[in-house]
């Protein structure tokens, strides 16, 4: 986005008008969320202020009640232009001012440098207890906007309204679990797609003419426990591969028919569009170590992250792999970094698209491009969801979606799965809930 600002400024447009275009955003999403609320801004010195004046004045233009309460004087030109627009008072920001029903964050944005000092930070949190409704502008104030670190801690808000491009804290956490809904306003400005949420996947078309070995044959490798390569192997079958086959020494029970169990590992069968190692597969590398001979795409989950040892031993692999914390931690070590450089620098080392799991999933791809996962339910987090996620992802490659898109694809529907599943599920019940969540891409 500030790349994005530099380029609408040299090509002629103001920041006055950029601003303009910001703070009406931001009055209209408030208007429309909490009507003729009476609102008390905060407003900070620099143009993430400037917002919040022009907001004031479109605001008390619809004929709402509004205060304005800041830190001091405007400091840039912009904010300096948008305070002399606003006709009404200023209060100073200290301990006497009284709080209303709705406030409006426009302290910092994205120009914050460190934590609110201990006075500002007082009064900020005074005044959001005592409010009824909190927006914030472009990002809740104290939050680092490029890697959602709260660098003061920060009250929740209901809305958060932003401009042009989300931010990486509106999908990183912990910020993103104080942002509330998050509204996009268009202020005429557009950044780079290389880092993007993530959104509806677009799907082949199913061949008319197609078998099942078209339509994607997932292998999965049974390990220790191989309750977990089922609900993978399952949670595949669902997505819409042709044909599942999972390698076993003993018989799974549970599995569906149309999922075969062979006790050979037919791991260089040509017709093989995806292989998944990990799920369960304990402490017996030999399988990590058969799969790596393997020529056919490979998602590399649980156990075998951790068997893995080297990041180099990923190159030339065609590998997807699904790292949690934990983990990432014991393939990559502590790399620097918000998530999202984390998640980059690991996939520049080990040539293969990261799917870094948590509240805040992240698909990473060698090449730069890094997808932010939707907000999805909190009850995602229980045992076997990683599995459902593997098995998704294997189908998804395995029908002939590139490795980036096909883990864009699963992590999108995996977050519907669990909404439609509910928050009582297991992930038994997410797998069975995938067909649903594929449905909603033909709407
Ligand atoms: N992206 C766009 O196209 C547009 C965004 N807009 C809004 O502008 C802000 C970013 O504005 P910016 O002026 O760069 O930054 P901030 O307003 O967030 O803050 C900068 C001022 O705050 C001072 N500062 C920073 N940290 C602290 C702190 N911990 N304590 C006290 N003061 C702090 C900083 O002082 P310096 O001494 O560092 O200069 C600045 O005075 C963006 O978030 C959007 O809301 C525009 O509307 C245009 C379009
Ligand atoms: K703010």
């Amino acid at each position: 986005m500030r790349a994005a600002e530099q380029r609408a400024i040299a090509a002629g447009t103001s920041v006055e008008a950029l601003m303009e275009r910001a703070g009406a955003a931001l009055a209209e999403a408030a208007y429309c969320h909490a009507g003729k609320m009476p609102a008390l801004i905060l407003c900070g010195p620099g143009n993430n202020g400037g917002d919040g004046y022009v907001a004031a004045r479109h605001l008390a233009d619809r004929g709402v009640e509004v205060r304005i309460a800041a830190i001091s004087e405007p400091k840039s030109e912009a904010a300096k232009w948008a305070r002399g627009q606003w006709r009404g008072e200023v209060e100073a920001l200290n301990s006497s001012t009284g709080p209303s029903l709705l406030l409006i964050d426009a302290l910092f944005g994205t120009g914050l440098r460190e934590g609110l000092e201990d006075a500002l930070q007082k009064q900020f949190y005074r005044l959001a207890a005592d409010s009824q409704m909190r927006i914030a502008c472009d990002v809740p104030s104290g939050v680092d906007s490029d890697s959602g670190v709260e660098l003061s801690s920060v009250p929740g808000f209901e809305m958060t309204v932003t401009f042009g491009a989300l931010k990486p804290a509106h999908r990183l956490m912990p910020s993103m679990g104080k942002c509330g809904r998050v509204v996009l306003a268009d202020i005429g400005i557009e950044a780079s797609p290389e880092w993007h949420e993530l959104g509806q996947p677009v799907l082949p078309a199913l061949d008319p003419g197609g078998h099942k070995y078209s339509r994607g044959l997932v292998h999965a490798l049974a390990g220790k426990m191989p309750g977990a390569i089922a609900l993978s192997a399952k949670a595949a079958a669902y997505s819409g591969a042709g044909y599942v086959r999972v390698s076993t020494s003993r018989s799974i029970d549970g599995l569906p028919s149309a999922i075969v169990q062979t006790d050979t590992a037919e791991i260089n069968d040509g017709r093989i569009g995806c292989l998944i190692v990990g799920p369960g597969m304990g402490d017996i590398p030999r399988v990590l170590t058969l799969a790596l001979t393997s020529h056919a795409p490979k998602v590399i989950d649980a156990d075998a992250i951790t068997h893995l040892g080297e990041p180099e031993r990923l190159r030339g692999q065609d590998a997807i792999i699904t790292p949690h914390q934990g983990e990432f931690e014991r393939l990559f070590g502590k790399l620097e970094g918000s998530k999202a450089d984390r998640a980059l620098e690991a996939a520049k080392r080990s040539g293969a698209v990261i799917v870094y799991k948590g509240p805040d999933t992240l698909v990473a791809s060698p090449d730069g491009r890094l997808g932010f996962a939707p907000p999805a339910p909190a009850w995602l987090a229980s045992a076997g969801t990683g599995d459902v996620l593997a098995g998704m992802i294997a189908a998804m490659r395995g029908r002939g979606l590139e490795a980036f898109e096909a883990a864009s694809a699963a992590v999108w529907l995996h977050g519907r799965a669990a909404e439609i599943a509910g928050a009582q599920m297991i992930a038994d019940d997410l797998a069975a809930a995938i067909p649903q969540a594929l449905a909603l891409l033909n709407d």
